[in-house]
Protein backbone atom coordinates (compact mmCIF):
# COMPACT_ATOMS: atom_id res chain seq x y z
CA UNK A 1 0.00 0.00 0.00
CA UNK A 2 0.90 3.68 0.40
CA UNK A 3 4.97 4.41 0.79
CA UNK A 4 4.41 7.44 2.07
CA UNK A 5 6.64 8.87 5.08
CA UNK A 6 4.21 8.98 8.48
CA UNK A 7 4.16 11.71 11.00
CA UNK A 8 1.61 14.13 10.38
CA UNK A 9 -1.36 11.66 11.88
CA UNK A 10 -3.76 13.92 9.52
CA UNK A 11 -5.27 12.60 6.30
CA UNK A 12 -4.36 14.48 2.78
CA UNK A 13 -7.34 15.61 1.31
CA UNK A 14 -10.06 14.64 4.21
CA UNK A 15 -12.04 12.26 5.60
CA UNK A 16 -10.88 8.55 6.75
CA UNK A 17 -12.48 5.49 5.54
CA UNK A 18 -13.30 2.36 8.19
CA UNK A 19 -11.04 -0.59 7.52
CA UNK A 20 -12.03 -3.93 6.64
CA UNK A 21 -13.32 -6.19 3.42
CA UNK A 22 -14.24 -3.03 1.42
CA UNK A 23 -10.72 -1.83 1.75
CA UNK A 24 -9.09 -4.49 0.43
CA UNK A 25 -8.14 -4.32 -3.37
CA UNK A 26 -9.83 -6.32 -6.15
CA UNK A 27 -7.36 -9.04 -6.10
CA UNK A 28 -6.71 -8.98 -2.36
CA UNK A 29 -10.20 -9.67 -1.66
CA UNK A 30 -10.18 -12.52 -4.18
CA UNK A 31 -7.39 -14.01 -2.36
CA UNK A 32 -9.45 -13.39 0.96
CA UNK A 33 -12.33 -15.06 -0.61
CA UNK A 34 -10.52 -17.99 -1.52
CA UNK A 35 -8.79 -18.53 2.05
CA UNK A 36 -9.08 -22.21 4.11
CA UNK A 37 -9.49 -22.37 7.13
CA UNK A 38 -6.72 -24.38 7.73
CA UNK A 39 -4.22 -22.97 11.15
CA UNK A 40 -5.97 -21.99 13.99
CA UNK A 41 -4.11 -19.50 16.41
CA UNK A 42 -4.37 -19.05 20.05
CA UNK A 43 -2.93 -15.24 21.56
CA UNK A 44 -4.51 -12.69 19.52
CA UNK A 45 -1.99 -10.46 20.51
CA UNK A 46 0.50 -7.72 18.28
CA UNK A 47 2.97 -10.49 17.49
CA UNK A 48 0.80 -12.94 15.66
CA UNK A 49 -0.68 -10.42 13.77
CA UNK A 50 3.17 -8.78 12.78
CA UNK A 51 4.37 -12.45 12.38
CA UNK A 52 2.99 -15.33 11.74
CA UNK A 53 -0.33 -13.81 10.11
CA UNK A 54 2.16 -11.33 8.16
CA UNK A 55 4.13 -14.79 6.79
CA UNK A 56 0.54 -16.52 5.94
CA UNK A 57 -0.15 -13.21 3.97
CA UNK A 58 3.13 -13.57 1.79
CA UNK A 59 3.12 -16.88 0.85
CA UNK A 60 3.43 -16.71 -2.70
CA UNK A 61 0.37 -16.65 -4.58
CA UNK A 62 -0.87 -20.11 -6.22
CA UNK A 63 1.37 -21.93 -3.82
CA UNK A 64 -1.01 -21.93 -0.96
CA UNK A 65 -0.22 -25.03 1.39
CA UNK A 66 1.08 -28.68 0.87
CA UNK A 67 -0.73 -31.91 1.97
CA UNK A 68 -4.19 -31.87 2.86
CA UNK A 69 -7.05 -32.73 5.64
CA UNK A 70 -10.00 -35.26 5.26
CA UNK A 71 -8.24 -36.85 1.66
CA UNK A 72 -9.43 -34.14 -0.36
CA UNK A 73 -6.46 -32.12 -2.23
CA UNK A 74 -5.74 -28.63 -0.81
CA UNK A 75 -4.17 -27.65 -4.30
CA UNK A 76 -3.06 -24.49 -4.16
CA UNK A 77 -5.82 -22.04 -2.18
CA UNK A 78 -4.53 -19.85 0.13
CA UNK A 79 -4.38 -20.09 3.74
CA UNK A 80 -6.55 -18.60 6.39
CA UNK A 81 -6.41 -18.04 10.53
CA UNK A 82 -9.19 -18.97 13.04
CA UNK A 83 -7.42 -17.10 15.61
CA UNK A 84 -8.23 -16.80 19.77
CA UNK A 85 -7.57 -14.54 22.23
CA UNK A 86 -5.81 -15.81 25.08
CA UNK A 87 -6.82 -14.08 27.90
CA UNK A 88 -9.61 -11.40 27.09
CA UNK A 89 -12.37 -10.77 24.39
CA UNK A 90 -10.84 -7.54 23.19
CA UNK A 91 -9.17 -7.90 20.46
CA UNK A 92 -11.57 -10.57 19.12
CA UNK A 93 -13.84 -7.98 19.44
CA UNK A 94 -12.64 -5.24 17.86
CA UNK A 95 -11.02 -7.19 14.78
CA UNK A 96 -14.65 -8.95 14.08
CA UNK A 97 -15.87 -5.36 13.94
CA UNK A 98 -13.59 -4.59 10.96
CA UNK A 99 -13.87 -8.61 9.27
CA UNK A 100 -10.32 -9.04 11.19
CA UNK A 101 -8.65 -6.82 8.21
CA UNK A 102 -5.84 -4.67 10.18
CA UNK A 103 -2.94 -2.51 9.22
CA UNK A 104 0.49 -3.41 9.95
CA UNK A 105 2.57 -0.48 10.23
CA UNK A 106 6.51 -0.83 9.47
CA UNK A 107 8.77 1.31 10.64
CA UNK A 108 12.62 1.46 9.42
CA UNK A 109 14.65 4.29 10.73
CA UNK A 110 14.57 6.04 7.62
CA UNK A 111 10.29 5.66 7.37
CA UNK A 112 7.23 3.86 7.69
CA UNK A 113 5.30 2.06 5.13
CA UNK A 114 1.85 0.54 5.99
CA UNK A 115 -0.26 -2.99 4.75
CA UNK A 116 -3.23 -4.82 4.83
CA UNK A 117 -3.02 -7.74 6.43
CA UNK A 118 -6.23 -10.03 5.56
CA UNK A 119 -4.54 -13.76 6.52
CA UNK A 120 -6.48 -13.58 9.67
CA UNK A 121 -10.16 -15.03 8.47
CA UNK A 122 -12.30 -14.78 12.10
CA UNK A 123 -11.46 -13.59 15.61
CA UNK A 124 -13.10 -14.88 18.60
CA UNK A 125 -12.84 -15.22 22.37
CA UNK A 126 -10.42 -17.74 23.79
CA UNK A 127 -13.19 -18.44 26.64
CA UNK A 128 -16.03 -19.44 23.73
CA UNK A 129 -15.02 -22.86 24.28
CA UNK A 130 -17.69 -24.14 22.01
CA UNK A 131 -15.94 -22.47 19.09
CA UNK A 132 -12.67 -23.89 19.92
CA UNK A 133 -13.22 -27.38 20.34
CA UNK A 134 -15.30 -27.00 17.00
CA UNK A 135 -11.98 -25.10 15.32
CA UNK A 136 -9.53 -27.78 16.92
CA UNK A 137 -11.57 -30.71 15.93
CA UNK A 138 -12.47 -29.62 12.83
CA UNK A 139 -10.42 -31.87 9.91
CA UNK A 140 -9.66 -28.97 7.76
CA UNK A 141 -7.51 -27.45 10.33
CA UNK A 142 -3.99 -28.72 9.97
CA UNK A 143 -1.56 -26.09 11.86
CA UNK A 144 -1.64 -25.07 15.54
CA UNK A 145 0.39 -21.70 16.50
CA UNK A 146 0.88 -20.10 19.95
CA UNK A 147 1.42 -17.16 20.97
CA UNK A 148 0.55 -16.97 24.79
CA UNK A 149 4.01 -15.34 26.06
CA UNK A 150 6.59 -17.31 28.53
CA UNK A 151 4.63 -17.57 31.53
CA UNK A 152 1.57 -18.98 30.04
CA UNK A 153 2.88 -22.84 29.92
CA UNK A 154 2.84 -23.13 33.45
CA UNK A 155 6.15 -24.70 33.57
CA UNK A 156 7.22 -26.44 37.22
CA UNK A 157 11.18 -27.43 38.12
CA UNK A 158 10.54 -30.99 37.45
CA UNK A 159 10.06 -30.25 33.75
CA UNK A 160 5.86 -31.46 33.95
CA UNK A 161 3.06 -28.92 34.06
CA UNK A 162 2.45 -26.96 37.38
CA UNK A 163 -0.34 -29.07 38.57
CA UNK A 164 -0.16 -26.72 42.16
CA UNK A 165 -0.64 -23.60 40.26
CA UNK A 166 -4.82 -22.60 40.96
CA UNK A 167 -5.18 -22.11 37.82
CA UNK A 168 -4.14 -25.32 36.37
CA UNK A 169 -5.41 -27.43 39.16
CA UNK A 170 -9.14 -25.66 38.04
CA UNK A 171 -8.85 -26.69 34.07
CA UNK A 172 -7.42 -29.95 35.31
CA UNK A 173 -10.46 -30.73 37.55
CA UNK A 174 -12.69 -29.26 34.81
CA UNK A 175 -11.16 -31.49 31.99
CA UNK A 176 -11.69 -34.24 34.67
CA UNK A 177 -15.55 -34.13 34.94
CA UNK A 178 -15.72 -33.08 31.18
CA UNK A 179 -17.58 -30.59 32.31
CA UNK A 180 -18.96 -27.43 29.19
CA UNK A 181 -17.12 -24.20 30.53
CA UNK A 182 -13.48 -23.10 28.80
CA UNK A 183 -10.09 -23.63 30.70
CA UNK A 184 -8.46 -20.80 31.36
CA UNK A 185 -4.56 -21.79 30.38
CA UNK A 186 -3.31 -22.57 27.75
CA UNK A 187 -2.45 -26.27 28.10
CA UNK A 188 -5.82 -26.76 29.34
CA UNK A 189 -7.10 -24.82 25.98
CA UNK A 190 -4.84 -27.16 24.20
CA UNK A 191 -5.52 -30.32 25.87
CA UNK A 192 -9.36 -29.46 26.09
CA UNK A 193 -9.16 -28.79 21.60
CA UNK A 194 -7.28 -31.85 21.26
CA UNK A 195 -9.78 -34.17 23.01
CA UNK A 196 -12.08 -32.76 21.13
CA UNK A 197 -10.44 -33.44 17.67
CA UNK A 198 -9.52 -37.28 18.64
CA UNK A 199 -13.66 -37.26 19.72
CA UNK A 200 -14.29 -36.03 16.21
CA UNK A 201 -11.77 -38.61 14.78
CA UNK A 202 -9.92 -35.84 12.64
CA UNK A 203 -6.72 -37.21 12.98
CA UNK A 204 -3.26 -35.69 13.10
CA UNK A 205 -2.29 -32.16 13.41
CA UNK A 206 0.62 -29.65 14.17
CA UNK A 207 0.80 -27.71 16.98
CA UNK A 208 4.04 -25.15 16.29
CA UNK A 209 4.97 -22.26 19.80
CA UNK A 210 6.02 -19.23 18.57
CA UNK A 211 6.87 -18.17 22.13
CA UNK A 212 10.60 -17.32 23.01
CA UNK A 213 11.65 -20.25 24.89
CA UNK A 214 14.09 -22.96 24.37
CA UNK A 215 13.18 -26.16 23.13
CA UNK A 216 9.90 -24.69 22.44
CA UNK A 217 8.14 -27.31 20.89
CA UNK A 218 9.23 -30.01 23.38
CA UNK A 219 8.41 -27.92 26.37
CA UNK A 220 4.63 -27.53 24.90
CA UNK A 221 4.60 -31.49 24.04
CA UNK A 222 5.57 -31.42 28.02
CA UNK A 223 3.17 -29.42 29.22
CA UNK A 224 -0.04 -30.96 27.46
CA UNK A 225 0.88 -34.51 27.92
CA UNK A 226 1.49 -33.94 31.74
CA UNK A 227 -1.99 -32.53 31.83
CA UNK A 228 -3.61 -35.05 29.30
CA UNK A 229 -1.89 -37.84 31.19
CA UNK A 230 -3.83 -35.99 34.51
CA UNK A 231 -7.03 -36.11 33.38
CA UNK A 232 -7.94 -38.82 30.43
CA UNK A 233 -6.41 -42.22 30.23
CA UNK A 234 -6.36 -42.69 26.69
CA UNK A 235 -5.36 -39.39 25.40
CA UNK A 236 -1.44 -38.88 25.72
CA UNK A 237 -1.28 -41.70 23.77
CA UNK A 238 -3.49 -40.20 21.07
CA UNK A 239 -1.59 -37.51 21.57
CA UNK A 240 1.85 -38.77 20.54
CA UNK A 241 0.11 -40.64 17.80
CA UNK A 242 -1.16 -38.25 16.16
CA UNK A 243 0.10 -34.78 17.23
CA UNK A 244 3.46 -33.41 16.03
CA UNK A 245 5.04 -30.56 18.47
CA UNK A 246 6.58 -28.06 15.85
CA UNK A 247 9.52 -25.44 17.38
CA UNK A 248 10.02 -22.48 15.97
CA UNK A 249 12.57 -19.73 16.79
CA UNK A 250 10.75 -16.24 15.79
CA UNK A 251 12.11 -12.81 15.55
CA UNK A 252 10.39 -9.57 14.88
CA UNK A 253 10.56 -6.61 17.10
CA UNK A 254 6.63 -6.04 17.84
CA UNK A 255 6.03 -2.85 20.31
CA UNK A 256 2.94 -2.37 21.90
CA UNK A 257 0.97 -0.10 19.63
CA UNK A 258 0.56 3.87 20.70
CA UNK A 259 -2.27 6.47 19.52
CA UNK A 260 0.74 8.16 17.44
CA UNK A 261 1.30 4.41 15.03
CA UNK A 262 -2.46 4.71 14.49
CA UNK A 263 -2.34 8.18 13.58
CA UNK A 264 0.54 7.64 11.71
CA UNK A 265 -0.94 4.45 9.37
CA UNK A 266 -4.66 6.78 9.24
CA UNK A 267 -2.03 9.65 7.57
CA UNK A 268 -0.58 7.01 5.46
CA UNK A 269 -3.81 4.76 4.34
CA UNK A 270 -6.45 6.70 4.55
CA UNK A 271 -8.07 4.08 6.63
CA UNK A 272 -9.44 4.77 10.49
CA UNK A 273 -8.24 1.37 12.09
CA UNK A 274 -8.45 0.92 16.19
CA UNK A 275 -6.43 -2.53 15.43
CA UNK A 276 -2.95 -1.19 13.92
CA UNK A 277 -0.07 -3.09 14.68
CA UNK A 278 3.51 -1.90 14.17
CA UNK A 279 6.83 -4.18 13.62
CA UNK A 280 10.16 -3.43 12.43
CA UNK A 281 11.13 -4.47 8.97
CA UNK A 282 13.49 -7.58 10.27
CA UNK A 283 11.65 -10.64 10.29
CA UNK A 284 12.49 -14.22 10.70
CA UNK A 285 11.10 -17.63 11.55
CA UNK A 286 13.37 -20.44 11.86
CA UNK A 287 11.23 -23.78 12.06
CA UNK A 288 11.53 -27.56 12.93
CA UNK A 289 9.14 -30.39 13.21
CA UNK A 290 6.64 -32.15 11.21
CA UNK A 291 3.76 -31.29 9.70
CA UNK A 292 1.58 -34.10 9.15
CA UNK A 293 -1.38 -32.92 7.97
CA UNK A 294 0.56 -29.78 5.32
CA UNK A 295 1.39 -26.67 6.28
CA UNK A 296 1.41 -23.26 3.89
CA UNK A 297 4.57 -22.54 1.94
CA UNK A 298 5.89 -20.41 4.16
CA UNK A 299 9.27 -20.82 3.11
CA UNK A 300 8.07 -18.84 0.02
CA UNK A 301 7.50 -15.67 2.37
CA UNK A 302 11.13 -16.16 3.57
CA UNK A 303 10.66 -18.61 6.70
CA UNK A 304 13.45 -21.58 7.12
CA UNK A 305 12.95 -25.34 7.77
CA UNK A 306 15.94 -26.91 9.43
CA UNK A 307 16.61 -29.91 11.27
CA UNK A 308 18.34 -28.50 14.05
CA UNK A 309 16.83 -25.43 15.82
CA UNK A 310 19.41 -24.92 18.75
CA UNK A 311 21.79 -22.37 17.57
CA UNK A 312 19.24 -19.81 15.97
CA UNK A 313 17.12 -20.17 19.08
CA UNK A 314 20.30 -19.72 21.49
CA UNK A 315 21.75 -16.90 19.10
CA UNK A 316 17.92 -14.78 19.31
CA UNK A 317 17.43 -15.47 23.13
CA UNK A 318 20.80 -14.84 24.23
CA UNK A 319 21.77 -12.17 22.35
CA UNK A 320 18.84 -10.54 21.09
CA UNK A 321 15.94 -11.43 24.26
CA UNK A 322 18.98 -11.07 26.72
CA UNK A 323 20.41 -7.42 25.55
CA UNK A 324 16.70 -6.43 25.68
CA UNK A 325 15.64 -7.56 28.97
CA UNK A 326 19.51 -5.93 30.40
CA UNK A 327 18.08 -2.86 28.47
CA UNK A 328 15.30 -3.19 30.39
CA UNK A 329 16.31 -3.31 33.95
CA UNK A 330 19.08 -0.99 33.82
CA UNK A 331 17.87 1.59 31.34
CA UNK A 332 14.34 1.82 33.66
CA UNK A 333 16.84 2.54 36.76
CA UNK A 334 18.38 5.15 34.71
CA UNK A 335 15.43 6.66 33.78
CA UNK A 336 15.08 5.60 30.66
CA UNK A 337 11.74 4.58 28.58
CA UNK A 338 12.17 2.94 25.53
CA UNK A 339 14.98 0.70 24.02
CA UNK A 340 16.52 3.18 21.65
CA UNK A 341 16.99 5.77 24.82
CA UNK A 342 18.77 3.11 26.90
CA UNK A 343 21.15 1.82 23.95
CA UNK A 344 21.69 6.02 23.32
CA UNK A 345 23.39 6.09 26.91
CA UNK A 346 26.92 4.29 27.11
CA UNK A 347 26.62 3.24 30.26
CA UNK A 348 23.87 0.55 28.87
CA UNK A 349 25.99 -0.04 25.80
CA UNK A 350 29.05 -1.21 27.64
CA UNK A 351 27.40 -4.12 29.93
CA UNK A 352 24.91 -4.87 26.86
CA UNK A 353 28.61 -5.45 24.83
CA UNK A 354 29.89 -7.42 27.95
CA UNK A 355 26.45 -9.59 28.26
CA UNK A 356 26.90 -9.76 24.04
CA UNK A 357 30.79 -11.23 24.47
CA UNK A 358 29.72 -14.17 27.33
CA UNK A 359 26.86 -15.24 25.12
CA UNK A 360 29.09 -15.02 21.77
CA UNK A 361 31.59 -17.44 23.66
CA UNK A 362 29.15 -20.38 24.02
CA UNK A 363 27.33 -19.85 20.83
CA UNK A 364 27.62 -22.79 18.21
CA UNK A 365 28.05 -20.63 15.92
CA UNK A 366 31.16 -18.97 13.43
CA UNK A 367 32.76 -15.74 14.45
CA UNK A 368 31.18 -14.01 11.25
CA UNK A 369 27.76 -15.17 11.68
CA UNK A 370 27.65 -13.51 15.56
CA UNK A 371 29.57 -10.44 14.43
CA UNK A 372 26.77 -9.79 12.14
CA UNK A 373 24.18 -10.76 14.36
CA UNK A 374 25.44 -7.98 16.95
CA UNK A 375 25.64 -5.35 14.02
CA UNK A 376 22.02 -6.32 12.79
CA UNK A 377 20.76 -6.01 16.21
CA UNK A 378 22.50 -2.35 17.31
CA UNK A 379 20.97 -1.21 14.17
CA UNK A 380 17.59 -2.77 15.75
CA UNK A 381 17.79 -2.08 18.68
CA UNK A 382 18.50 1.77 17.78
CA UNK A 383 16.20 2.35 15.41
CA UNK A 384 14.26 5.96 16.56
CA UNK A 385 10.89 5.20 14.96
CA UNK A 386 10.15 1.56 17.19
CA UNK A 387 9.61 3.10 20.59
CA UNK A 388 9.57 -0.05 22.25
CA UNK A 389 8.97 0.58 25.85
CA UNK A 390 11.21 -1.34 28.41
CA UNK A 391 8.50 -1.66 31.12
CA UNK A 392 6.59 -4.15 28.23
CA UNK A 393 9.91 -5.87 28.00
CA UNK A 394 10.76 -5.80 32.10
CA UNK A 395 7.22 -8.32 32.71
CA UNK A 396 8.31 -11.66 33.59
CA UNK A 397 11.28 -11.44 34.40
CA UNK A 398 11.35 -14.94 36.52
CA UNK A 399 10.11 -16.95 33.56
CA UNK A 400 12.35 -14.85 30.77
CA UNK A 401 15.98 -14.75 32.86
CA UNK A 402 16.41 -18.43 33.45
CA UNK A 403 16.59 -18.82 29.47
CA UNK A 404 17.95 -15.56 28.41
CA UNK A 405 21.55 -15.07 30.66
CA UNK A 406 20.99 -18.30 33.25
CA UNK A 407 21.39 -21.08 30.20
CA UNK A 408 24.69 -19.62 28.73
CA UNK A 409 25.66 -18.23 32.12
CA UNK A 410 26.06 -21.89 33.49
CA UNK A 411 27.16 -22.97 30.65
CA UNK A 412 30.00 -20.89 31.39
CA UNK A 413 30.70 -21.68 34.75
CA UNK A 414 30.82 -25.24 33.55
CA UNK A 415 33.35 -24.28 31.04
CA UNK A 416 35.64 -22.46 34.14
CA UNK A 417 35.00 -25.34 36.06
CA UNK A 418 36.53 -27.09 32.96
CA UNK A 419 39.79 -25.07 33.29
CA UNK A 420 40.32 -24.95 36.63
CA UNK A 421 40.37 -29.28 36.16
CA UNK A 422 43.08 -28.78 33.25
CA UNK A 423 40.30 -29.43 30.40
CA UNK A 424 40.90 -25.76 28.74
CA UNK A 425 37.59 -23.39 29.22
CA UNK A 426 37.32 -20.11 30.16
CA UNK A 427 39.85 -18.59 33.05
CA UNK A 428 38.57 -17.29 36.25
CA UNK A 429 35.59 -17.74 37.92
CA UNK A 430 33.48 -17.58 34.88
CA UNK A 431 30.88 -15.33 35.98
CA UNK A 432 30.87 -12.55 33.54
CA UNK A 433 30.07 -8.48 34.03
CA UNK A 434 27.41 -8.46 31.70
CA UNK A 435 25.67 -11.47 33.04
CA UNK A 436 26.22 -10.30 36.53
CA UNK A 437 24.69 -6.67 35.32
CA UNK A 438 21.68 -8.08 34.26
CA UNK A 439 20.86 -10.13 37.38
CA UNK A 440 21.55 -7.34 39.64
CA UNK A 441 19.31 -4.78 37.81
CA UNK A 442 16.66 -7.43 37.95
CA UNK A 443 17.33 -7.44 41.63
CA UNK A 444 17.29 -3.87 41.64
CA UNK A 445 13.84 -4.11 39.63
CA UNK A 446 12.24 -6.41 41.94
CA UNK A 447 13.04 -4.97 44.82
CA UNK A 448 12.43 -0.85 44.43
CA UNK A 449 8.92 -1.27 44.30
CA UNK A 450 7.72 -5.14 44.34
CA UNK A 451 3.66 -4.15 44.07
CA UNK A 452 4.32 -2.37 41.01
CA UNK A 453 6.32 -5.60 38.80
CA UNK A 454 4.51 -7.79 36.44
CA UNK A 455 5.61 -11.44 37.42
CA UNK A 456 3.91 -14.64 38.27
CA UNK A 457 6.25 -14.63 40.61
CA UNK A 458 5.43 -11.36 42.47
CA UNK A 459 4.30 -12.71 45.64
CA UNK A 460 7.89 -13.42 46.43
CA UNK A 461 9.32 -10.16 45.59
CA UNK A 462 10.02 -8.02 48.80
CA UNK A 463 12.49 -4.87 49.18
CA UNK A 464 15.09 -6.98 51.38
CA UNK A 465 15.62 -10.16 49.30
CA UNK A 466 19.47 -10.85 48.88
CA UNK A 467 21.51 -11.53 46.01
CA UNK A 468 21.17 -15.41 47.35
CA UNK A 469 17.44 -14.82 47.39
CA UNK A 470 17.22 -13.66 43.78
CA UNK A 471 19.76 -16.27 41.95
CA UNK A 472 17.09 -18.78 43.88
CA UNK A 473 14.02 -17.33 41.84
CA UNK A 474 15.95 -17.44 38.51
CA UNK A 475 18.86 -20.15 39.59
CA UNK A 476 17.95 -22.12 42.07
CA UNK A 477 20.70 -24.83 41.72
CA UNK A 478 23.67 -21.75 41.01
CA UNK A 479 22.15 -19.99 44.50
CA UNK A 480 24.51 -22.00 46.70
CA UNK A 481 27.84 -20.46 44.55
CA UNK A 482 29.51 -17.94 46.61
CA UNK A 483 31.56 -16.44 43.67
CA UNK A 484 28.37 -15.97 41.67
CA UNK A 485 26.27 -14.14 44.80
CA UNK A 486 29.41 -12.08 45.15
CA UNK A 487 29.67 -11.25 41.71
CA UNK A 488 25.85 -10.04 41.30
CA UNK A 489 26.66 -8.18 44.35
CA UNK A 490 29.55 -6.03 43.16
CA UNK A 491 27.42 -5.30 40.13
CA UNK A 492 24.77 -4.36 41.94
CA UNK A 493 26.80 -1.70 43.70
CA UNK A 494 28.11 -0.67 40.41
CA UNK A 495 25.29 0.26 39.06
CA UNK A 496 23.92 1.89 41.94
CA UNK A 497 26.84 4.14 41.83
CA UNK A 498 25.76 5.16 38.64
CA UNK A 499 23.65 8.54 38.82
CA UNK A 500 19.61 8.28 37.29
CA UNK A 501 19.43 9.25 33.73
CA UNK A 502 21.73 11.94 32.73
CA UNK A 503 20.64 14.32 29.62
CA UNK A 504 24.49 14.58 28.65
CA UNK A 505 24.51 10.67 28.02
CA UNK A 506 21.41 9.17 28.10
CA UNK A 507 19.78 10.93 24.79
CA UNK A 508 19.80 8.93 21.65
CA UNK A 509 21.73 10.84 19.70
CA UNK A 510 24.70 10.63 22.38
CA UNK A 511 27.34 9.26 21.40
CA UNK A 512 27.55 5.11 21.40
CA UNK A 513 30.18 2.06 21.47
CA UNK A 514 26.79 0.55 19.14
CA UNK A 515 27.65 3.21 16.80
CA UNK A 516 24.45 2.14 14.47
CA UNK A 517 24.72 4.89 12.46
CA UNK A 518 21.00 5.24 12.86
CA UNK A 519 20.03 8.99 12.57
CA UNK A 520 18.55 10.04 15.56
N1 LIG B 1 6.25 -8.58 20.64
C1 LIG B 1 7.38 -9.09 20.17
O1 LIG B 1 8.29 -8.34 19.74
C2 LIG B 1 7.59 -10.58 20.12
C3 LIG B 1 8.60 -11.09 19.29
C4 LIG B 1 8.88 -12.46 19.32
C5 LIG B 1 8.10 -13.30 20.10
N2 LIG B 1 7.10 -12.80 20.85
C6 LIG B 1 6.33 -13.75 21.66
O2 LIG B 1 4.95 -13.46 21.58
C7 LIG B 1 4.42 -13.29 22.89
C8 LIG B 1 3.28 -12.31 22.83
O3 LIG B 1 3.76 -11.04 22.44
P1 LIG B 1 2.76 -9.92 21.94
O4 LIG B 1 3.59 -8.78 21.48
O5 LIG B 1 1.74 -10.49 21.03
O6 LIG B 1 2.05 -9.50 23.30
P2 LIG B 1 0.56 -8.94 23.49
O7 LIG B 1 0.55 -8.40 24.87
O8 LIG B 1 0.16 -8.09 22.36
O9 LIG B 1 -0.33 -10.27 23.43
C9 LIG B 1 -0.16 -11.32 24.33
C10 LIG B 1 -1.15 -12.42 23.98
O10 LIG B 1 -0.91 -13.51 24.88
C11 LIG B 1 -2.11 -13.79 25.57
N3 LIG B 1 -1.79 -14.22 26.93
C12 LIG B 1 -1.10 -13.52 27.84
N4 LIG B 1 -1.00 -14.24 28.97
C13 LIG B 1 -1.67 -15.39 28.75
C14 LIG B 1 -1.96 -16.52 29.54
N5 LIG B 1 -1.52 -16.60 30.80
N6 LIG B 1 -2.67 -17.52 28.98
C15 LIG B 1 -3.09 -17.44 27.71
N7 LIG B 1 -2.85 -16.39 26.92
C16 LIG B 1 -2.16 -15.38 27.44
C17 LIG B 1 -2.90 -12.51 25.55
O11 LIG B 1 -4.26 -12.75 25.75
C18 LIG B 1 -2.59 -12.00 24.15
O12 LIG B 1 -3.40 -12.65 23.21
C19 LIG B 1 5.62 -12.85 23.72
O13 LIG B 1 5.46 -13.12 25.08
C20 LIG B 1 6.74 -13.66 23.11
O14 LIG B 1 6.81 -14.95 23.68
C21 LIG B 1 6.83 -11.45 20.87
O1 LIG C 1 7.88 -10.53 24.04
P1 LIG C 1 8.61 -10.95 25.30
O2 LIG C 1 7.89 -10.48 26.49
O3 LIG C 1 8.99 -12.37 25.27
O4 LIG C 1 10.01 -10.21 25.31
C1 LIG C 1 10.15 -8.84 25.05
C2 LIG C 1 11.10 -8.64 23.89
O5 LIG C 1 12.41 -9.04 24.25
C3 LIG C 1 10.68 -9.44 22.68
O6 LIG C 1 9.34 -9.27 22.42
C4 LIG C 1 11.47 -9.08 21.44
O7 LIG C 1 11.05 -7.83 20.96
C5 LIG C 1 11.25 -10.10 20.38
O8 LIG C 1 11.57 -11.37 20.85
C6 LIG C 1 11.94 -9.78 19.09
O9 LIG C 1 11.72 -10.79 18.18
Amino acid sequence: MSEAEAGSGRVAGGASRPVGLGALSAEQRAVRDARERRIVHLGLGAFHRSHQAWFTQHVAEGSGGSGSSSGSASGSAPWGIVAFTGRRPDQADLLSRQDAVYTLLTRAADGATAELVDAIVEAHDGADAPRWRAALADPQTAVVTLTVTEAAYHRAPDGRIDLDDPDVAADAELLRRGAPEACTTAPGRLVDGLRARRDRGSGPVAVVCCDNLTDNGRMTRDMVLSLADEVDAGLGAWILREVSFVASMVDRITPATTDGDRADALALTGLDDPAVVVAEPFAEWVLSGRFPAGRPAWETAGARFVDDLEPYEQRKLWLLNAGHSLLAYLGLHLGHQTVDEAVGDPRCVEPLEQLWDEAAAELPLPADEIAAARAALGERFGNPRIRHRLQQIASDGSVKLPIRVVDPLRRRLARADGARAGAGGVAGSGIGPGAATLLAAWWLHVTGDPSLVADPRSGDFSADLGARDILRLVAPDLAGDDRLVTAVEEARARILRLSPADPATSSPSASSPLDTGVPA
